[in-house]
């Protein structure tokens, strides 16, 4: 396992009619590759936060985020974005007026793929978190929420890097469906030695990852459940 990203002495707090509330206080965390980490915490913690500056779409107010040992400021957050990280959010963000297989040959055209034959990769990628050719071309609004996440976990896979953040990628999805994204998630960690880091408020998805980390007291925590 190799360290993938690192808080250093990070710090993120705001300011509220003169009243300064912190989110989180000193943390030092190390991510490794090939290990699927939870996040835990109760609701209005700041994990979602935590995210975030881990994924570059905010900055910590003191402190750094390294990606394999580089400030991601001096990466450039967007070039971070582009090429190191993958997002999945809960609701998906899909394009909804396009197909399945559209949304991820999008991704792969705007993140600057070097891969000839787009929509192959896309449809590979596509069966690989279960869905037929069939389903990939149809239009995202026609899937059903599991559907759809798991189209939104092939696209964030499309861009082929080593770092997938997600929030609450289960949140909207039944049990079963719940349970097969979570499999893949450790399937990609264990075989594909990526890094995922999955904030969730559900005992089933933590019992599942490699690593179960709690936000409390402002502070990241590596725990049993
Ligand atoms: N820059 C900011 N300005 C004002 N409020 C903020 C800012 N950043 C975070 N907050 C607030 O801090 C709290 C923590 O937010 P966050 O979404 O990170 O928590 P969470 O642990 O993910 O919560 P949940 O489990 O409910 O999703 C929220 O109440 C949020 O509105």
């Amino acid at each position: 396992m190799d360290t993938i990203l690192q808080f250093k002495n990070l710090y993120y707090y705001y300011q509220t009619n003169n009243k300064k509330s912190t989110l989180l206080e000193n943390v030092n965390f190390t991510f490794e590759t090939g290990c699927f980490y939870s996040i835990l915490g109760p609701s209005g913690s700041g994990k979602t936060t935590a995210l975030s500056l881990a994924s570059g779409l905010d900055n910590p107010k003191e402190g750094h985020v390294l990606y394999k040992g580089k400030d991601i400021r001096k990466i450039g957050l967007d070039k971070y974005r582009n090429k190191y990280v993958s997002i999945i959010f809960q609701s998906y963000n899909l394009i909804t007026y396009m197909t399945a297989l559209q949304n991820v040959v999008t991704a792969m055209e705007i993140t600057g793929v070097n891969i000839k034959d787009k929509k192959r990769r896309a449809l590979e990628l596509l069966e690989m978190v279960g869905l037929s050719e069939i389903e990939a071309k149809r239009k995202v609004l026609q899937l059903s929420g599991g559907q759809q996440q798991r189209v939104a976990i092939a696209r964030a896979l499309s861009c082929d890097v080593d770092l997938l953040i997600a929030d609450e990628p289960t949140g909207n999805l039944d049990e079963k469906t719940s349970d097969e994204i979570i499999k893949l998630f450790k399937e990609l960690a264990h075989k594909e030695n990526k890094c995922i880091i999955v904030v969730t408020h559900s005992q089933e998805v933590a019992k599942q990852s490699d690593k179960v980390v709690y936000l409390e007291q402002r502070n990241l925590v590596c725990k049993n459940l």
